[in-house]
């Protein structure tokens, strides 16, 4: 099969599927974006951009820090359809992992004002920023555990 064509790239955010299990999930952590205003009120994958001169996986240890107070272990990666990352708006791509809390409660330190555990079946029921929804469908399709 033949990649689609791009959207460039273009600058990295790395994101966190933050669920209960690695292996069999049956839980999610949604975020919600309490800013800027034009994208408040949708919800999120914790993390945010790559700072220049960073690893894509020190910035996403930093971003679960900085804004949700968590150390977490790195599992697998759900690769995106645009040579392994996701597509956001112009200039965005997003890679995404799933990871396992270690250490912390996760709390909505920066950049949130909500944060929900969703359990099996109600992965989509929250209204996910427009980009995210089809990671969430292609998590939910990877998932078994996550239906009902
Ligand atoms: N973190 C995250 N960002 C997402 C997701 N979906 C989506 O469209 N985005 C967009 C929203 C933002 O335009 C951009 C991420 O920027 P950000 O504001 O989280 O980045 P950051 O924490 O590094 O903040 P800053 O340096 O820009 O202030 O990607 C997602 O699931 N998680």
């Amino acid at each position: 099969m033949s990649e689609p064509q791009s959207p460039a790239p273009g600058r990295l955010v790395v994101a966190a599927a933050i669920v209960d299990d690695l292996t069999r999930p049956t839980r999610l952590l949604a975020a919600r974006r309490s800013e800027p205003p034009e994208l408040a009120g949708g919800w999120e994958f914790p993390g945010g951009k790559v700072e220049p001169g960073e690893q894509p996986l020190e910035a996403l240890h930093r971003e679960l820090r900085e804004e949700l107070g968590i150390a977490v272990d790195v599992g697998p990666e759900l690769p995106g359809p645009y040579d392994g990352r996701w597509a956001l708006g112009p200039g965005l791509s997003m890679r995404l992992w799933l990871v396992l809390i270690i250490d912390g409660e996760p709390a909505p330190l920066e950049d949130h004002d909500e944060l929900r555990w969703l359990g099996p079946g109600e992965w989509a029921s929250v209204p996910w920023l427009p980009a995210d929804v089809e990671v969430v469908d292609a998590l939910i399709a990877r998932s078994p555990s996550a239906r009902v």
